[in-house]
């Protein structure tokens, strides 16, 4: 038996969709492996009830696949499905480190990135590298088609949970077709201070960047009270606030010495929505971990 912790992730990060994400230190899911003639999946934890346990519905069984490595999988979840905080996608990390371990397949960390986003595209559609590369590979990472580049960044983050639920599927419906010249502009701009900004380990020049005018407005529909809770946040002290992947988690970038009072400010705001909300008071982290 093989036990990997894979941790939550934050995608997009506003100016980088589908291409940005950040490792959170908590929460994460617990994947146990054990070689099998078939693949089992079973699901316990947070959410475990609306998580199929077909391989064929399940992101794992995607990875099983694609390393073919059969096993009995015992997913523990402590990231909520349908939450924007990459929950699909550290299953399917978690799995993919695991499997390759067990079965001595020999691919690097970077090697297991498409690999593991073969169970996002079982579950969203696309196969998106940009929550399994950081779940995989920790720290912020950069997923292009060419390879993944990482920053082992340190800034501290609040991620904010509400009791809703938006599928990344979904949420993918919504995204424009195009966008203006000066909107590639402004986000070329934001990407760039952001990525500075984690070199630097600066949470000002983080959160200036996570700004941006083209897939986040069009989901901030989908998340009721987004906008009272982004200003909630700045005016507690966050440095930069938007959705965390595909929503409806809502992630702010700050100093340590704000996450609290920013966290209860998100919280309230979504009170006042009539929304329960978990707050996360996180930072960057590593990525996955074998026991
Ligand atoms: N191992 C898994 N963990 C979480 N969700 C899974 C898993 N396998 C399949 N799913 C399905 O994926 C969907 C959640 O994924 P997604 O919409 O991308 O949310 P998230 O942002 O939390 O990853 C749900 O419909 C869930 O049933
Ligand atoms: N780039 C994707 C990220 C989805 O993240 P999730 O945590 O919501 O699965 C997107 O924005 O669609």
């Amino acid at each position: 038996m093989l036990t990997v912790r894979a941790p939550a992730t934050s995608a997009n990060l506003g100016s980088g969709f589908d291409v940005f994400g950040v490792a959170l230190e908590r929460p994460a899911d617990v994947v146990r492996v054990e070689k099998a003639d078939r693949t089992i999946i079973d699901v316990t934890g947070a959410g475990s009830q609306f998580i199929p346990e077909d391989p064929e519905k399940n992101t794992v069984g995607a990875v099983a696949e694609a390393l073919d490595a059969p096993a009995h999988i015992q997913i523990d979840k402590g990231i909520r499905p349908a939450s924007g905080l990459g929950s699909s996608a550290a299953s399917a990390a978690a799995a993919a480190v695991a499997l390759n371990q067990l079965y001595d397949r020999g691919h690097s960390r970077e090697e297991l990135v498409p690999i593991a986003a073969k169970g996002e595209a079982v579950v969203s559609g696309d196969a998106h590298d940009d929550n399994v590369a950081p779940s995989i590979m920790g720290g912020f990472t950069i997923a292009t088609p060419d390879g993944v580049t990482k920053v082992s960044a340190d800034i501290p983050l609040v991620a904010c949970l509400p009791d809703i639920v938006v599928s990344t599927r979904d949420a993918r419906e919504v995204v424009p077709d195009g966008a203006r010249v000066s909107q590639l502009v402004e986000n070329v701009g934001n990407a760039a201070t952001l990525t500075t900004g984690m070199h630097r380990d600066d949470p000002e020049l983080v959160g200036r960047g996570m700004e941006d005018t083209v897939v986040t407005p069009a989901r901030a529909k989908l998340i009721d009270g987004y906008e009272s809770v982004r200003e909630a946040a700045f005016d507690a002290g966050a440095t930069g606030v938007t959705i965390s992947g595909a929503g409806p988690a809502v992630i702010a970038a700050c100093y340590e010495r704000d996450q609290r009072a920013i966290g209860t400010a998100m919280l309230d705001a979504f009170d006042d929505t009539g929304a329960d909300a978990t707050v996360y008071q996180t930072r960057i982290g590593q990525g996955a971990t074998v026991y």
